[in-house]
């Protein structure tokens, strides 16, 4: 109804936005709001079955957004799935389960967010898991785990696939890696992801069922009556109170399904968790952003803050399909990740990254300026001496909804891209999709590293175990051959990639001097009660998959706010 009001009001209940709504609604005198534009997903079998990875995409629940045409990779747009449910995009998701490497969070710490280390993000880490042990069969079936790197009273469900494939892949598939010189890895959940292992997932091996963010965080505490939910409920902006200072954010302007506009008011906070695509989107329908940006579409700048929707990193995925005589009735999930030097790839040289700043630069409109990227650039340089930089993922058919067969597939990304594009609105309408440009291969030195990981998946194909185990079916020899060039390879991965779907960075923590938008309480710069708590504020991308670190950063940023409510 309208003129509610709550203490916060959250928008997005996704993967974030769920998660801290439930922390702060432990607190019983604390109301909450959440507003979602999608619908409870609870019992979709495209969800909840864990053998059907991708079946949600391109259904309702996906918000089905596409790239604009990417100049560095041959003019074609690309399309990025993201949840349009209760649960957010944890409902679509792959479920895999990897934080990324200690250095990385510590990087966000020496970059100047004071509070943001390994370290210090570790304890919530293991806060939101739920991790169940392994069984003996799924031990037999190649799982490992050290215990310190998990929490076991968690929300959220942590394990291994119950039907893991079993019998000799496992085996072969490490022996192959070890010729190759990459060790096996206990557990990639310790920060210091190099090596070969299985993959764990948010997921309940007992019930064989997803674990989302609505399962974990949502639906067993759904009878808090300090806790509102509205579902196909799509918010258009935050209102502001006319005030000197520091902006206030006064309550949410929000549309529902049948297009009635209302004011949900917010008596403390107001909390941005729509996703990377999405939350810059929202502050610049509510004058937070680049005024060159916000001028054309007549928003008044409430806050001149030319980061908002920049610094967008995804990484590019190349996928190749092998077939084999056996047949593979368990799924895989195995994960390899692998630093520059495994996978015979220069590190960056330093003489370059000034010229990369300024093509990132130039290709931005300078929102945010050479300099800083110059920064943030050489930061990420020395990361990429010690983290991985690869991921290779195998997985048999049945992971991905195909029948028992002989199908196994790689796909595989570089990590850490340089090239750094946007999201950013072109209407005054809230329905209307933002433009996103990732601008995958901007960066010469990405495109010829997913090159370089490319050749040397093929090495590890071509190994003994695993060419007498299959043969190449895609892209095949015949059209993309063994002795291939140089050029051949790059014109492959350039037109035969998609989106990894781990965009991040819109809404950065970083210094306001650097293009950051949120501080290190992820509060928006400029405003006294506005925050981002979500992908959007993560820096750098991250040698891991997202939804561990984006859970983590909701619990800390949950227990940022309750201790400024005590004051
Ligand atoms: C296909 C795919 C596979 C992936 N695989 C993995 C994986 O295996 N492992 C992993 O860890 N990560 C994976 N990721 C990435 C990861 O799932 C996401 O990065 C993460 O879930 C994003 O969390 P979030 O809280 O930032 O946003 P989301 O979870 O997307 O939440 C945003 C919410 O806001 C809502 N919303 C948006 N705009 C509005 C509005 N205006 N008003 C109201 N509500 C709004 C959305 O409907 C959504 O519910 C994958 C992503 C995709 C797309």
């Amino acid at each position: 109804t309208p003129n509610d009001n709550f203490d916060f009001i959250i928008i997005g209940g996704g993967t974030a936005g769920l998660t801290l709504a439930n922390r702060l609604t432990e607190l019983p005198h604390i109301t909450v709001a959440v507003i979602e534009a999608g619908d409870k997903v609870l019992n979709n079998s495209n969800v909840t079955d864990t053998d059907k990875f991708t079946a949600a995409l391109g259904t309702p629940i996906d918000w089905q957004y596409e790239s604009t045409n990417q100049t560095y990779a041959a003019g074609q747009t690309i399309s990025c799935s993201a949840g349009k449910a209760l649960g957010g995009t944890s409902t679509i998701n792959g479920m895999t389960w990897v934080r990324g490497e200690k250095s990385q969070i510590d990087s966000w710490e020496t970059i100047g967010n004071e509070g943001w280390s390994w370290d210090e993000l570790f304890p919530y880490y293991k806060k939101s898991e739920n991790f169940i042990v392994p069984s003996p069969a799924q031990v037999a079936a190649g799982v490992s785990y050290d215990d310190a790197d998990h929490g076991e009273s968690g929300p959220l469900k942590v394990g291994y696939h119950p039907e893991l494939q079993n019998g000799s892949l496992h085996g072969l598939v490490e022996a192959a890696w070890k010729s190759l010189g990459i060790p096996s890895t206990i557990d990639a959940n310790g920060g210091d992801v190099r090596g070969f292992t299985v993959e764990q997932q948010t997921l309940d091996p007992d019930a064989n069922i997803r674990e989302d963010a609505a399962r974990a965080f949502y639906y067993p505490f759904q009878n808090r009556t300090n806790l509102h939910i509205y579902l196909n409920t799509t918010a258009i902006k935050v209102i502001w109170t006319s005030d000197g200072g520091d902006a206030v954010a006064d309550g949410v302007e929000v549309t529902s399904s049948n297009g009635t506009v209302s004011t949900i008011n917010a008596r403390r906070e107001v909390i941005l968790s729509a996703g990377s695509l999405r939350s810059p989107a929202i502050l610049e329908l509510s004058g937070v952003g680049n005024p060159s940006i916000l001028d054309k579409l007549g928003i008044s700048s409430k806050i001149v803050l030319p980061g908002v929707g920049e610094n967008l990193i995804d990484q590019p995925n190349n996928a190749i399909v092998y077939n084999s005589s056996t047949t593979f009735n368990g799924t895989t999930g195995y994960l390899t990740y692998a630093t520059a030097t495994d996978f015979h790839m220069n590190q960056p040289n330093d003489d370059d990254i000034p010229i990369w700043a300024e093509q990132v630069a130039a290709a931005n409109n300078h929102a945010v300026n050479a300099s800083s990227l110059k920064y943030l650039f050489k930061v990420q340089s020395e990361l990429l001496k010690s983290v991985a930089n690869a991921e290779v993922f195998l997985s048999t058919g049945k992971g991905i909804g195909l029948p028992p067969s002989g199908f196994l597939a790689t796909a595989f990304w570089l990590l850490m891209p340089f090239s750094r594009g946007s999201v950013h609105i072109s209407s005054l309408d809230p329905l209307v999709y933002p433009i996103i440009n990732p601008n995958y291969f901007l960066v010469d030195y990405d495109l010829k590293t997913q090159v370089a990981i490319t050749k040397w998946v093929r090495e590890f194909w071509m190994t003994a175990p695993m060419s007498i185990l299959a043969s190449e079916i895609s892209p095949g020899y015949t059209t993309l051959p063994a002795n291939a060039t140089e050029a051949q390879y790059t014109e492959w991965v350039k037109t035969s990639f998609s989106s990894n779907s781990h965009s991040l960075g819109t809404a950065a923590m970083m210094p306001r001097k650097l293009g950051g938008v949120v501080d290190n309480t992820l509060k928006v710069y400029g405003t006294a009660n506005l925050r981002v708590v979500d992908a959007s504020i993560i820096p750098f991308q991250i040698s891991g998959h997202l939804t561990a670190t984006i859970y983590a950063i909701a619990e800390k940023a949950a227990d940022l706010i309750k201790a400024e409510i005590k004051q």
